[in-house]
C-alpha cells in the first residue's frame, strides 16, 4: 500500500502572508488526517519563510499518523529532528535561497557526510530518506549511506506527464528497480498532483510513500470554491427591507 502524506507548507504560507494564526497549521493537520492521510510532511527551511521551526515542534500533538520532516540537515535542522524524533527524516539539499527543491542529492560526492547524519538519525530511531532523482548510480550509493529509503524527485516526470510523454516514467520505473534491488524503499514527491498519480503508481507498485502539498493544497482550493462561494452568496441573500428573508 502507498501511503499519502500531506505536505502542509503551503498553508503556512498562506498564513504567515498576513502574521495572524489563518489558516491555523495545527488544524489542518488534524482535518487532513481525520479525512484519512496517513501522514503528515513539512519542510521547514532556514528563513522559515513558511514553517516555522516552532510549529515542527508544536505538530508534534496533533499529528498520529506518520510524521515527516523534510529538509536539509544543517546543524539547526539536525537538532530540530534529533528532538523531536519524528517517524521520518527526508534529506533535501537545498540552497537557502531555493524557492522549493529543485534536485535531488548527489550520493557519490556527499557519501561520507550523508553516512554520518544518517547514522545519528537512525541511531535516535528516527526512518531515514534520501531525496535523490532518479539515476540508478544515485539510488545505488544511496544504499551504502546505510539510508532505510530513497524520495525519488518526480519533478521531471510532472513536466513530461503534462507535455503528454509518458516515457517520462521510464527513469523512474528503473530507479525504483534499482531501489528494490539493492534493499531501499521508495517513496516520491515534487509535484504530483491528481493527474498525474494514478499513472504514477501504476508503473511504480513497490511505492511506499508520496508526499503531495503544492497540488493537493491547491486542488483543494478549486474544488471548495464553489462550496465556499455559494456560501457567501447565501449569507449575503439577507435582505434588510424583508428582514426575516435570510431566515430558513
Ligand atoms: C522535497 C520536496 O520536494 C518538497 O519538500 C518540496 O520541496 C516542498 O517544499 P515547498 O513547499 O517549499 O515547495
Ligand atoms: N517531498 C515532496 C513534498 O513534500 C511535496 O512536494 P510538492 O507536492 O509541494 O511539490
Amino acid at each position: 500500500m502507498t501511503k499519502l502524506s500531506v505536505n502542509i507548507n503551503k498553508i503556512a504560507t498562506l498564513r504567515n502572508s498576513r502574521g495572524g494564526n489563518v489558516p491555523n497549521l495545527l488544524k489542518v493537520a488534524e482535518d487532513v488526517q481525520k479525512f484519512g492521510a496517513e501522514g503528515v510532511t513539512i519542510h521547514p527551511r532556514p528563513d522559515e519563510r513558511h514553517i516555522r521551526y516552532q510549529d515542527a515542534y508544536d505538530l508534534v500533538q496533533v499529528v498520529n499518523t506518520e510524521y515527516n520532516i523534510e529538509g536539509n540537515p544543517i546543524p539547526r535542522f539536525i537538532d530540530l529532528v534529533l528532538q523531536i524524533k519524528p517517524t521520518q527524516v527526508t534529506l533535501v539539499p537545498d540552497a537557502d535561497d531555493a524557492i522549493t527543491s529543485n534536485a535531488g542529492w548527489d550520493t557519490v560526492v556527499h557519501k561520507d557526510f550523508l553516512i554520518d547524519v544518517i547514522a545519528e538519525f537512525k541511531r535516535n530511531g528516527i526512518r531515514t530518506s534520501i531525496f535523490v532523482d532518479p539515476v540508478e548510480k544515485m539510488v545505488e550509493a544511496a544504499a551504502v549511506t546505510g539510508t532505510d529509503r530513497v524520495e525519488l524527485y518526480t519533478e521531471e516526470y510532472a513536466k513530461e506527464f503534462q507535455r503528454g510523454n509518458l516515457n517520462g516514467i521510464s527513469s523512474y520505473v528503473n530507479a525504483a528497480i534499482v531501489a528494490d534491488k539493492v534493499g531501499l524503499g521508495i517513496n516520491a514527491g515534487h509535484d504530483l498532483s491528481l493527474d498525474n498519480i494514478r499513472y504514477f503508481k501504476e508503473q511504480i507498485p513497490n511505492l511506499l510513500e508520496v508526499s503531495i502539498g503544492h497540488a493537493l493544497i491547491s486542488e483543494s482550493l478549486y474544488l471548495g470554491l464553489e462550496n465556499v462561494v455559494n456560501l457567501y452568496l447565501n449569507k449575503l441573500k439577507y435582505d434588510a427591507s424583508t428582514p426575516f428573508s435570510n431566515f430558513w
